[in-house]
């Protein structure tokens, strides 16, 4: 699975944002055709960031388009963005495993012979996007994320937008918990104060601890600060370096529990800590095989 500890929205009528877009280290870029983009703009930006995907180096970014919903310009914009090649397109409004099913007809007619194939990632940002959230992480083919769009979900709701996000408590909880039993990843709403950097390390630390593997974000110095928060510290991958020793030496002596300063390791233990030196190997620190 792609790492996409950040995913940095870049508006798609932004000449200059989308030209230096790739220096930032994000793992993702998102150029955006949806909600940054005001609708007399909506054909411009779709040149531009077309011409952005053919034309820009995002370096190691992932590069990742945000189309409009189909019913008002996600078909124009698949028809003419598909074939300059992003890894993946963000669908918004997504509330039905059918939507994402026709946006992946649509992408499968528009995508070059040859072409690598185009992923998705679904946005929900309605009630019944988050209702019907399992249905959704099932499509089958392209899907490999569901994201949580907080801003329309409250919105949409006559909810109260707080920096504490009670309010998005559940929606948060329903995104996590669909995505990881139909096994793909999640990714958490963006903070949208990018002067905010207490609130948003708050704001990241609890979505990492909710189940989030990454999130969204609208700033470059927001991205250094997620990162901050999602890479696993030396403490921690000691911690689970110890863990799996731990246990290989006790199945060496024929247990399948083992004790580290007092506290018990067992298989949920031990899977834990192989995700985290998982992810210490992807993002290129040694650690014990
Ligand atoms: C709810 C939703 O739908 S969220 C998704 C849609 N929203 C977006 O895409 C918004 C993207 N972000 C932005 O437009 C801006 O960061 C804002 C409006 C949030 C803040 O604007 P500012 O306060 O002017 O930004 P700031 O002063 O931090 O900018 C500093 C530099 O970073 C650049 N920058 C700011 N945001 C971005 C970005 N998202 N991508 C690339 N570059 C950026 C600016 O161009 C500026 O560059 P410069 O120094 O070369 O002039
Ligand atoms: O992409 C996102 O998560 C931001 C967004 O659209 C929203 O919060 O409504
Ligand atoms: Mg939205």
């Amino acid at each position: 699975m792609s790492l996409r500890r950040t995913m940095l929205f870049i508006p798609g009528n932004n000449p200059g944002m989308l030209q230096n877009g790739g220096v930032f280290g994000a793992d993702s870029v998102i150029l955006d055709l949806e909600d940054a983009v005001a609708p007399q703009e909506k054909d411009a930006a779709r040149f531009l960031v077309a011409q952005a995907l053919k034309t820009v180096d995002y370096g190691t970014s992932e590069k990742v388009v945000r189309i409009n919903p189909l019913d008002t310009f996600g078909a124009k914009d698949i028809q003419m963005i598909v074939p300059c090649q992003p890894d993946v397109l963000l669908v918004p409004k997504v509330e039905s495993a059918q939507d994402i099913e026709g946006v992946t007809r649509l992408v499968a007619q528009a995508e070059m012979e040859g072409q690598k194939p185009v992923q998705l990632i679904a946005l929900l940002e309605t009630a019944k996007g988050i209702a019907l959230a399992y249905q959704i992480a099932q499509t089958k083919g392209r899907l490999v994320a569901l994201a949580l769009g907080a801003e329309d979900y409250t919105a949409g709701l006559g909810a109260a937008r707080t920096k504490e996000g009670q309010e998005i408590f559940t929606a948060r909880s329903l995104v996590i918990n669909a995505a990881a039993a139909a096994g793909i990843q999640s990714l958490d709403t963006p903070f949208t104060d990018a002067n905010d950097e207490d609130g948003l390390y708050q704001d990241a630390l609890t979505g990492k601890e909710l189940g989030f593997k990454g999130k969204l974000a609208i700033n470059p110095r927001q991205i250094d600060v997620i990162h901050g928060v999602l890479n696993p510290t030396a403490a921690t991958i000691e911690w689970a370096e110890a863990v799996v020793q731990a246990i290989r030496k006790a199945e060496a002596e024929g247990s399948g529990v083992a004790s580290l300063h007092g506290k018990m390791v067992d298989a949920p233990i031990v899977a834990r800590a192989e995700h985290i030196l998982q992810l210490a190997r992807k993002l290129g620190v040694e650690v014990m095989q």
